[in-house]
């Protein structure tokens, strides 16, 4: 059996730990079995991104006549955003070769699976199945892909995913119609990309509302928003069949309330209908990890699993699936094991400041707790809602009070002690606008606050026993570099500190 220092699966969130160990001079097996870069980079926020850009480009041109610009009808001109799509994605292969020029680096280009508890085989891309490997730490960042229900008909019609569309059935030209299946981010920012680019849109959501992880009022703003660019919505329906008419893709949905019947049709379909664990090849069951519903990994503050040495990072563990999310955790963890100077100096994860956006039009953001949720927390809830309209600047860029597309703030505080629990914001820029309270929010002394208990080494334990508080000093730039930004908006810019911060060690 082969003796590593450090294991690390999947090249997303988790070569951040791999780049400490690397730095540290430790004997690294980095495994991947897909294009390295991870979703993110090679079918994710980055390429999607480079989309939706161009995209709000068009509607904003739109939106011009309105204070005074005399403008041309602009249209996509889809080879050049699809090169610049390509270009990022392609990027990957820098990062293959990146890591493979380190001589205390093995690159494994396969799917990792159990034998047991630390014992993992490869599965190559070339077909052979390697030795035994073993490591004192191993890191799973293996992520997520696309969950796809069984729809009568649906696989023998044929459908894009996230992945596939960044694969294989890549567009080589914009839908002439096209059946988004799944109101979530995913959904409403291809929705957004596409209509742009002159497809006709059917948006298919399962649930009552669009974005329902946001605040209430935000998805019902989104709802007037993306009705507004021509995205026909249709919400609460159950997707009933599939089937091929003509060369067009038939969807049969049922109104989950009504029971009514209808027929949607689109050239192709876009399953944007969640996510799932991308744990098939791991085989988990040989091991004493414990998942928790829906099969994700169940981990501590510190990144723990249940079996000691094995730690899970990003979209895997369940915890809020963003790219900043799993770069935070691995930032964790790479101090942790490789940095701090001792165990009182650790740093652990917490969940309730993760920011959130999504990208379609115009954009939606937030922070904390929607009115809902922290009613249900028992808050004394008081919420303060501010119109785009309502300032100058707001004025400046063409939004009047009643407007159906005016943006919004709202904050939701805690009546007692005014503090601050939720910032959502929906309008442009919104990726930018709440980044203060999330700094805000992350500053001052912050206690170690245990996640899944029953999950702890002995020096986790420990710890919890210690109630650490890690000092998390406003005017500091550690505290900026600890805080996260959403990925990727222009506060990764403005968040220099980080360049600091990641040369901090
Ligand atoms: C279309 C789309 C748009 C998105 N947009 C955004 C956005 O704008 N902002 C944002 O923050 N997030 C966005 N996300 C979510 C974001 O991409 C994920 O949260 C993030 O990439 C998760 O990172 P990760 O490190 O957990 O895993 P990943 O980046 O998914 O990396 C996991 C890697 O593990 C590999 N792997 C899996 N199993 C094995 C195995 N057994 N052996 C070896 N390798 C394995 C996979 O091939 C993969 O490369 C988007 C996602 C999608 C699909
Ligand atoms: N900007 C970003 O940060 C960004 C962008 C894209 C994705 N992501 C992340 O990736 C993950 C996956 O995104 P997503 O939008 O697929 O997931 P999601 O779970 O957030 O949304 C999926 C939506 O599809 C609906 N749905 C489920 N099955 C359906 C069906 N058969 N027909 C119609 N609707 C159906 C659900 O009601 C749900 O609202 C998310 O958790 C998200 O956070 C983030």
């Amino acid at each position: 059996m082969k003796t590593y220092d450090i294991i690390v699966v999947g090249t997303g969130g988790a070569t951040i730990v791999a780049d400490a160990a690397i730095n540290k001079g430790k004997k690294v097996a980095i495994i991947e079995k897909g294009k390295f870069g991870g979703t993110c980079l090679t079918r994710g926020c980055i390429p999607t991104k480079v989309m939706v850009t161009v995209a709000d480009a068009v509607r904003e041109i739109e939106e011009l006549p309105k204070i005074g610009v005399k403008v041309q009808p602009a249209t996509i001109d889809w080879n050049l955003m699809s090169k610049r799509v390509w270009q990022k994605i392609d990027e990957s292969k820098g990062v293959e070769a990146y890591y493979d020029k380190f001589d205390n680096v093995d690159l494994y280009r396969g799917a990792a699976t159990f034998v047991k508890d630390k014992v993992l085989t490869v599965a190559m891309n070339t077909g052979e199945v390697t030795e035994e490997i073993t490591a004192p730490i191993i890191v799973l960042g293996v992520g997520g892909h696309t969950k796809v229900n069984p729809i009568k008909g649906l696989d023998e019609a044929g459908y894009m995913s996230s992945e596939s569309l960044f694969g294989n059935k890549y567009p080589q030209k914009p839908f002439k119609s096209l059946v988004v299946m799944g109101g979530g981010p995913i959904g409403t920012e291809f929705a957004h990309v596409f209509a742009a680019a002159g497809t006709k849109v059917t948006l298919i959501q399962h649930n009552v509302r669009l974005l329902p992880k946001e605040d209430a009022e935000i998805s019902e703003q989104i709802y007037k928003d993306i009705t507004r660019l021509g995205i026909d919505v249709i919400l609460n329906q159950e997707p009933e069949e599939v089937r091929v008419e003509n060369g067009e893709k038939i969807v049969v949905i049922r109104d989950r309330k009504t029971g009514e019947i209808r027929e949607v049709r689109g050239e192709e379909i876009l399953m944007a209908s969640g996510i799932k664990p991308a744990t098939e090849e791991l085989k988990l069951e040989n091991t004493s990890i414990q998942t928790k519903r829906g099969g994700w990994i169940v981990t501590n503050e510190f990144l723990e699993t249940s079996v000691d040495g094995v730690y899970a990072l990003g979209d895997i563990n369940g915890e809020a699936p963003f790219r900043h999310k799993a770069n935070y955790e691995a930032d964790i963890l790479a101090h942790n094991l490789f940095y701090a100077t001792s165990p009182q100096d650790f740093r652990w994860a917490r969940y309730d400041l993760v920011p959130a956006v999504t990208f379609t039009y115009p954009q939606v953001g937030h922070v904390g707790l929607t009115e809902q949720e922290a009613l249900e927390k028992g808050y004394a809830v008081k919420t303060g809602k501010n119109f785009y309209s309502s300032t100058a600047k707001g004025f400046a860029m063409g939004f009047d009070p009643g407007d159906d597309n005016d943006g919004f703030v709202k904050i939701v505080v805690d009546e007692k002690t005014n503090h601050i629990l939720g910032v959502h914001v929906i309008g442009p820029q919104a990726s930018i606008l709440f980044q203060p309270f999330v700094n805000l929010l992350n500053s001052g002394d912050t206690p170690l606050a245990p996640i899944n208990e029953e999950i702890g080494s002995t020096l986790t334990k420990q710890l919890r026993q210690e109630g650490l508080v890690r000092k998390m000093d406003p005017h500091s730039v550690i505290t900026v570099g600890e805080t996260m930004s959403p990925h990727p908006t222009l506060s990764e810019v403005i968040m220099w500190t980080q360049v600091y911060y990641e040369h901090r060690w």
